[in-house]
């Protein structure tokens, strides 16, 4: 073989590489104001999003067909087929670089499936963000992020991280001053929520009053920007919790009610349901508090499993 044509060895992600690792983060809604429904069926949305450190990881792997994979406790409940949102993340991209999706992803799920947190959303980014590496389709971001919106509302997101207002159905970003350590403890529950189903809840709901057209809170965006946690709860507090898809989530598993008051009787300072459900996620003062929390939480019996986050996180990147 000439040196031209022998693979140069290079770092993870360029044209040489095997295999891409890309590592990408849950998220919280620490707000979700949202709009009538739309013509479309979907609502227009002011989404308050919060990268957090729960993450999976998604690797791609030359292969002969694309072929999904899934490991970790809940991976049972994740499909391996094409309604895999990392199999068609590798699908939209490959047909815009006019190549076969040929690749073998593997999920290391660790985000709760179909629990508010985007984990689908997180693995569609991961894939795309990997598959663009393994194949050196060097695909730009703005392409990046409309394959992320044909995906799905919340893809865009989970690619850019951090911290970002969420207009349209969501998907339109506006990066938002986050300054961190904050800690949140999240309260995963057995079995998810569908989020068609808890959009149709909150229309029902709705049905005989005039949903207002959906404005972020500037006390919410000043005390995300301030880090100051105290200031974070009174502002949620000033607008009834911050997620309007919350009496809906509770209407259909009205169990959450009590995952709720469990966070707050151990200290939470503010308590909410993450997205469209059922992880409930609870805002603590400090990192000892929040471990307390979680601990009280899993003793109460009102949750499957706690665990402790630190945000904001960083979007999809390349680990290996
Ligand atoms: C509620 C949120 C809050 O961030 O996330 P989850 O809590 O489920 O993770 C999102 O709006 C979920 O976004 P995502 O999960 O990407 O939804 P999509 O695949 O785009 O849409 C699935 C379905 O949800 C409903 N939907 C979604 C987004 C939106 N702005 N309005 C809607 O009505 C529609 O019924 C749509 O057919
Ligand atoms: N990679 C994936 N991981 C998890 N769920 C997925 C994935 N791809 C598609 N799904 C489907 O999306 C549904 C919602 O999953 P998920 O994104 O985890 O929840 P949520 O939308 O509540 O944040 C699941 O029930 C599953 O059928």
């Amino acid at each position: 073989m000439t040196s031209g044509s022998t693979p140069p060895a290079g770092p993870a992600g360029s044209a040489a590489a095997r295999s891409v690792t890309v590592r990408v983060p849950a998220k919280v809604n620490v707000q979700l104001a949202v709009g009538p429904p739309r013509p479309d069926g979907f609502h227009d949305l002011a989404n308050v999003f919060l990268a957090v450190g729960l993450y999976d990881e998604v690797t791609a792997t030359a292969a002969d067909e694309l072929r999904v994979t899934v490991s970790g406790p809940d991976a049972a409940a994740v499909p391996t087929d094409t309604s895999n949102l990392a199999a068609r993340a590798a699908q939209l991209l490959a047909a815009r670089h006019g190549r076969e999706p040929h690749v073998h992803l593997h999920i290391a799920k660790d985000i709760p499936v179909a629990g508010g947190m985007a984990g689908g959303s997180a693995d569609g980014a991961g894939a795309l963000l990997a598959c663009d590496a393994l194949w050196g389709t060097r695909t730009g971001t703005d392409e990046l992020l409309r394959i992320c919106a044909e995906l799905g509302s919340d893809v865009p997101f989970s690619l850019v991280g951090g911290a970002a207002l969420g207009r349209g159905r969501g998907e339109q970003l506006t990066a938002l001053a986050a300054k961190g350590p904050l800690y949140w403890v999240f309260a995963v529950a057995d079995g998810g929520l569908s989020t068609p189903e808890v959009y149709g809840e909150f229309d029902r709901l709705a049905a005989d009053r005039a949903v207002p057209d959906p404005d972020p809170s500037p006390a919410v965006l000043d005390a995300l920007g301030s880090g100051d946690p105290t200031a974070l709860a009174a502002a949620l507090a000033a607008i009834a919790g911050g997620n309007d898809l919350q009496p809906a989530a509770l209407s259909l598993r009205p169990s959450l009610a009590g995952t709720l008051a469990a966070g707050t009787a151990a200290g939470a300072l503010a308590a909410l349901v993450s997205g469209s459900g059922p992880t409930c996620a609870f805002l603590a003062p400090d990192e000892p508090a929040a471990t307390e929390i979680a601990t009280a939480l899993e003793t109460s019996g009102t949750c499957r499993k706690a665990r402790v986050a630190q945000a904001p996180a960083p979007g999809a990147s390349v680990v290996s």
